[in-house]
């Protein structure tokens, strides 16, 4: 137990705070970090591989800016049993989250915990019982560990509790120990693909009512905050103990990673005037992000049930980013009525208008609503309360009771296509629906033009879906350069990044700059060792040198302060925490980066990080000032942001809108003053391809986008990495994987695909060393490269320029062609220096014309345009 404690608990003492000397890589900044709770990608914080293990994959989209309309996505998690190990990791992740204050002077706890290497398993802890602080603190830690254990095997759990309570002899927690404050039970219900097992958690039923359930003081009238899981209340002295960082959102932390309770999803987002007096608001901001985009906090989609059958999961995205999706959408049976747009919970008349059409759930049923009146509107039998509405309008439901009703209001007999009336342009309706409660369509449903065609048997609306906007997906494998694009077009088009987005975008670069540290530290050890092997062969050729007394020096050696840090540091990138430890931990260790890169073994590293093999190229812009960086004063400029590896810690889906001088479809027109197109407003939605799950099954959110750029890292194709299954995986072929897939979903069958090959810059120069003929796609490579040189370094300098220009048009063609093989149609390509913005400009202003070219393509025989290859240099 005592090397669970200190897992969990790594503590420096007052009497280590002072002799500094040392890095002890266990002070953990868990239990000195004030600062403000950090902004983590939640499914990082908690590693799937440790706590959960999700039946979905994951799509987290924290939506970093714009109005997106696209809803989170989220998988079902099952909480699985955890063994005590991976609990405690768990725990540990949480707790680096927490921010613990130490014990409150004159409660007369006098903590002392400390631990050595040297005395792993045989720590002391003296507390006196009335600590109230870092005692209760470890109190519920252990009772985590001992609930977990509980978990997994009961037996096991009875020798674990039994050695913690021998322990409580030395240790005691100042908590009444009958008390469990969270009661665990199971809960099955029934979903389309079998039974779905959910644990359900609530507060322990012991504490009185009115009492904060951690310190038991209080009375009704205290302000409380509440946990949404288990309901447990809790007094503005404890919230944040109990709570810590509040990854996902207000939680006690053993109630992190379960389902919230469905009667508190009314409350999901919106902060409490505890969380206020505590918090900034930027934190609380943070916390409220976190407990709406969660994905374990997201409605269970298979307990919606729409006309008799639950919905699956793509079914609730498409429901919940429809232009009209039903409010306060909550677990139960609903009915729907695709052709009017009719919502309402089974049994009850409807309650709303939302967008019609939808392929969702079952066939209505003629009882949905429970009406008996006989009449039937698409259908379903209507309520006496709709009969009233019925006859307002001045419907004849006499002679026939069987009618159709249309989105747009018009009204049918059921078979005929004569128009009865319509049922929203009835002077006075709208008065008529609030006396009697019934739902009015949104605006747009009676002001569209739209045409109504009858069919005979089925009303079909055309063009019903407005769209208020042309939609670009901006797409490609990871490093392709999505977010660099989407950055320089936020740039370029004038969204300013706000303050969050900022913030984010600091957390990001502060935490990267521990990766790219680590990875030179990595390369250190290698090269030590490389060292190493050469002095001792030294030694061996010239035994005079070590007879002489004379030692030589390992310059790859860092100091033992250093080198703990730098294991501990490794350790944490290998288990997969560094999101979790960096940024918060930054401001902790800046001084020790800043001896770090002063160190001479470390600059001798830098000297050679081109051997390292992971070394990526942006870390040379930011490593340099590695110190300014993890300060805690850093504040990213305009160029830090746009070489940032990324948006945001999350990696989310992003989304701006954004409207360009009418130049941005005009760039290979003329334009005079006659043919200004009208202003159009623009949605980029940047979506790396980790965030559309396994398969890609996620396309289909984006089925109403109007352009596809999908993103291509030129300088990929001699890039390998190793996937989930241990496979190493070439990246560009990684990249054609991904387009065929794109390019062959159904739902993009008629999509128009701006290629955009990026980083020309680097090709240029990979290029010269680095056939692209390492990628066996590009086996066939062979530039025919002038030979009458001479020796001049401007000449050198156009040879390699069209080498990588040849490279280009070479990786192009091949793109265009399995394009044309797999949908028959013309791809249009562009090269792209993400990092100039010029050249976005251009790619962007490009993507504009063939959303035009396309729109006139379709029309008929409007144009002759011929995308060719020549179509390729002209664009780039
Ligand atoms: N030299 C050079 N670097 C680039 C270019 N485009 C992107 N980068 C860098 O390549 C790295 C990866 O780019 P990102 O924009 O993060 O691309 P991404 O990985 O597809 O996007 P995310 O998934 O959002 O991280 C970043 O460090 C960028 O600064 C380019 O055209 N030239
Ligand atoms: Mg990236």
């Amino acid at each position: 137990m005592g090397s669970i404690l200190r897992s969990i608990l790594p503590i420096r003492s007052s009497k280590q705070d002072e002799d500094d000397d040392e890095f002890n890589p266990e002070y953990s900044f868990a239990m000195e970090y004030t600062g403000p709770p950090v902004s983590y990608d939640i499914p990082r914080a908690v590693p799937v591989d440790v706590a959960y293990i999700p039946t979905a994959s994951v799509v987290s989209t924290p939506f970093t800016s714009g109005n997106l309309s696209l809803p989170v996505i989220h998988p079902v998690i099952k909480r699985e049993p955890k063994s005590i190990s991976s609990e405690i990791e768990d725990t540990s992740l949480v707790s680096g989250l927490i921010v613990p204050d130490t014990p409150p002077e004159g409660e007369g706890s006098s903590a002392s915990l400390g631990f050595s290497d040297s005395q792993e398993n045989s720590q002391e802890f003296s507390m006196s019982s009335e600590g109230d602080g870092l005692d209760n603190y470890c109190h519920e830690i252990v009772e985590l560990c001992n609930s977990s254990q509980q978990d997994e095997n009961q037996n096991e759990s009875h020798e674990e509790i039994s050695s913690y309570d021998n322990r409580t002899q030395v240790v005691t927690f100042g908590e009444p120990e009958s008390i469990s404050m969270v009661e665990s039970e199971t809960d099955y219900s029934q979903s389309q693909t079998g039974v779905v097992v959910q644990e359900r958690r609530h507060a322990s039923s012991q504490v009185k009512k009115g009492l904060c359930h951690r310190c038991l003081k209080g009375n009704r009238f205290t302000s409380k905050e509440f946990c949404i899981v288990c309901d447990a209340k809790y007094c503005s002295k404890c919230v944040l103990r109990v709570m810590g960082s509040m990854p996902e959102g207000r939680k006690c932390i053993s109630c992190i990673g379960y389902p919230i309770d469905e009667s508190n999803r009314g409350h999901i987002g919106k902060c409490s005037k505890v969380l206020k007096q505590l918090l900034t608001d930027f934190q609380i901001k943070q916390v409220m992000d976190f407990e709406e985009a969660c994905q374990i906090n997201q409605l269970p989609y298979w307990l919606v049930i729409v006309n008799g059958k639950p919905l699956s999961l793509e079914e609730v995205v498409q429901l919940r980013s429809c232009l009209y999706p039903p409010q306060r959408l909550r677990p139960g049976s609903y009915w729907y009525d695709k052709l009017s747009g009719y919502w309402g919970k089974e049994g009850h008349k409807p309650s709303q208008i939302i967008t019609p059409q939808l392929s969702l759930g079952g066939l209505i049923m003629e009882n949905a609503s429970n009406g008996n009146t006989k009449v039937k509107i698409n259908n379903r039998v209507i309520t006496k309360t709709e009969l009233k509405m019925l006859k307002f309008v001045g419907i004849n439901y006499k002679d026939c009771t069987d009618f159709w009703l249309g989105p747009d209001g018009s009204v049918l007999e059921e078979g005929q296509k004569q128009v009865k009336g319509n049922m929203w342009e009835k002077p006075g309706i709208k008065m008529v629906c609030g006396i009697l409660s019934l739902p009015m369509p949104p605006k747009s449903f009676m002001s569209s033009e739209d045409e109504t065609v009858n069919n005979g048997s089925k009303i079909m609306q055309k063009n019903i879906d407005i769209k208020p906007l042309t939609k670009i997906l901006l797409v490609g494998q990871d490093q392709s350069g999505t977010s660099a694009i989407y950055k320089q077009a936020k740039t370029l088009y004038k969204i300013p990044f706000l303050e969050n987005e900022r913030e984010e975008l600091k957390s990001l670069i502060q935490r990267n700059l521990y990766l790219y540290i680590s990875i030179l530290l990595e390369g250190l050890i290698k090269f030590e060792e490389e060292y190493s092997i050469q002095i001792r062969n030294k030694l061996v050729d010239q035994p005079s040198t070590s007879a002489a007394g004379g030692s030589i020096e390992n310059i790859y050696s860092l100091s033992t302060k250093l080198k703990n840090f730098s294991d501990w540091l490794l350790e944490i990138v290998k288990s997969g925490n560094l999101g979790t430890v960096f940024p918060a931990a930054t401001r902790e260790y800046s001084g020790v980066v800043e001896e770090l890169w002063k160190d001479k073994a470390f600059q001798a590293a830098y000297a050679r990080r081109s051997e390292v093999g992971a070394f990526p190229i942006v870390a040379d812009y930011f490593l340099p000032r590695a110190v300014e960086i993890s300060s805690a004063n850093y504040e990213p400029s305009d160029v830090d942001i746009l070489y940032a590896d990324g948006i945001s810690s999350s990696n989310g889906l992003t989304s701006m809108e954004f409207s360009v001088p009418s130049s941005f479809t005009n760039t290979y027109m003329e334009v005079t003053e006659h043919n200004h197109p009208p202003l159009q407003r623009y949605e980029l939605i940047r979506v790396n391809s980790s965030n559309l799950g396994d398969n890609c099954k996620w396309l289909s959110m984006f089925e109403d986008v109007d352009l596809i750029l999908y993103c291509v890292d030129l300088t990929s194709y001699d890039e390998f990495y190793i996937d989930n299954n241990l496979i190493l995986k070439n990246k560009m072929l990684e990249s054609k994987s991904l387009f065929k897939t794109m390019v062959t979903h159904p739902r993009f069958k008629d999509k128009a695909f701006l290629l955009i090959l990026n980083k020309f810059d680097l090709l240029e120069n990979k290029i010269k060393t680095r056939p692209l003929t390492e990628c066996e796609w590009f086996h066939d490579f062979n530039p025919f490269i002038s030979n009458h040189t001479n020796n001049n370094n401007n000449s050198n300098n156009n040879n390699d320029s069209c080498v990588a220009q040849y490279g280009f048009q070479y990786v192009a063609a091949k793109f265009k062609r399995l394009f044309g093989e797999l949908t028959g149609r013309k791809l249009y390509v562009t090269s792209v220096t993400g990092l100039e913005a010029d050249s976005v400009d251009v790619a962007l202003r490009y993507g504009g014309e063939v959303l035009r070219w396309v729109d006139e393509e379709n029309k008929p025989k409007s144009s002759n345009n011929e995308w060719s290859s020549e179509s390729v240099e002209t664009s780039s």
